[in-house]
């Protein structure tokens, strides 16, 4: 199977426009060499796909932090002359011959992580998610509209069987929702936005709305995501800042969904996500917190960086701080266990909390 010229045509132009954009300092323009181009523009997963289609939402967005995206399981392989120095970069030396360790989400754990601002007086909230694939299945640009259905339909058979009375809950399919219960979900935090360009140029909103919806249960602590950016995004959230809560919830939630289908893992690089930052763990733990004074110090981006931590805005990747709240978070997935990547963030905050008691 060869590559149509005219797609390494484009590959060749996306080079070049990444090596002329000064101001780019993506993960995609870091790695993406002229070497790797030339061994990789030829190549093609069974499945049809090509380095245009891991390339092109960081060619089209040069303010992308990464840049790429697998658009099937077996890309991680057959582009492996990108992905392993991406991967190792963005997850703290992930070097390619290293291991995903064996899943351990941190039960019986969860009692090592107590509140980290009994007071209220910085977190305004606790979140942790975590991704999966459903085995069989390619990610979004290789999906077609009827895998999209009949992925919806998987899942909500076991949205039905959850029996456990916190976790019970509604799906609500995108297709078909007003646009007002959609954007108070999504302002509200617990739902993902809509015509995300990052996602678009990925190839990864055909056929929206369709197959895409929100699983949650009465309180909206305990929420699925359908086949946004991942096949599901499995979350757990509160008010304030009980890690260890919020943690109990998800173990919960995803022994269940797990034990109903199987879901893609590779050997190496633990649990498969569309985007390679989320390998491995596919676990972002983050706290919604105001830190007034160290955040308005210039240092603060580094002592986060030096803590592994991530920080974002608060209407989450790709958005700004408002009314000084931040979305802080671990920033690796890989290369440890779930709770270890969980304790990565606990660790750091109640750090950065102490830092802001003493300034
Ligand atoms: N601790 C938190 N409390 C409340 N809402 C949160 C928290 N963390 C993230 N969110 C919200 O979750 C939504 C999704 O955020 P965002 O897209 O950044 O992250 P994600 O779901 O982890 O996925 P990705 O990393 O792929 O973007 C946003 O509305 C964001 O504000």
């Amino acid at each position: 199977m060869s590559v149509d010229p005219a797609i390494v045509a484009k590959i060749d132009e996306g080079y070049a426009k990444l090596q002329g954009a000064k101001d780019c300092h993506s993960l995609l323009k870091k790695y993406l060499t002229k070497e790797v181009v030339d061994n990789c523009k030829n190549k093609k997963t069974k499945l049809g796909a090509s380095l245009l289609d891991v390339i092109q939402s960081g060619v089209a967005n040069l303010d992308s932090g990464v840049g790429v995206y697998a658009p099937d399981a077996e890309a991680y392989t057959l582009f492996k002359p990108l992905f392993d120095p991406l991967i190792q970069d963005y997850h703290n030396g992930f070097a390619p011959n290293q291991k995903q360790p064996a899943t351990d989400l941190g039960e019986g754990k969860t009692h090592l992580l107590p509140d980290l601002d009994p007071e209220g007086k910085y977190i305004n909230s606790t979140r942790v998610r975590c991704g999966r694939s459903l085995e069989g299945y390619p990610f979004n640009p290789c999906l077609t509209e009827a895998n999209y259905l009949e992925m919806e339909k998987k899942v909500k058979s076991i949205f039905t069987n959850i029996k456990d009375e916190e976790l019970q809950g509604t799906y609500y399919p995108l297709d078909g929702m007003t646009k007002e219960v959609q954007s108070q979900l999504i302002a509200d935090h617990f739902l993902f936005k809509e015509g995300d360009r990052f996602l678009q140029t990925a190839n990864a909103c055909r056929y929206w709305p369709k197959g895409r919806g929100i699983y949650h249960n009465k309180n909206k602590t305990f929420l699925v995501w359908v086949n946004e950016e991942d096949h599901l995004r499995i979350i757990s959230m509160q008010n304030g800042g009980n890690v260890g809560q919020v943690l109990e919830r998800l173990i919960k939630g995803v022994k269940i969904v797990q034990s109903q289908v199987p879901f893609s893992r590779d050997e190496r690089l633990g649990w498969l996500t569309f985007c390679p930052s989320n390998l491995g763990t596919t676990v972002r733990a983050s706290v919604h917190i105001r830190l007034p004074k160290i955040s308005a110090k210039p240092d603060f981006k580094k002592i986060c960086d030096g803590l592994k931590l991530q920080i974002r805005g608060i209407h989450g990747e790709h958005s700004e701080s408002v009314g000084g709240v931040y979305d802080i978070s671990n920033k690796a997935r890989l290369g440890l266990t779930e709770f270890e990547a969980v304790k990565q963030m606990y660790d750091g905050i109640k750090h950065l909390i102490e830092l802001e008691k003493k300034a």
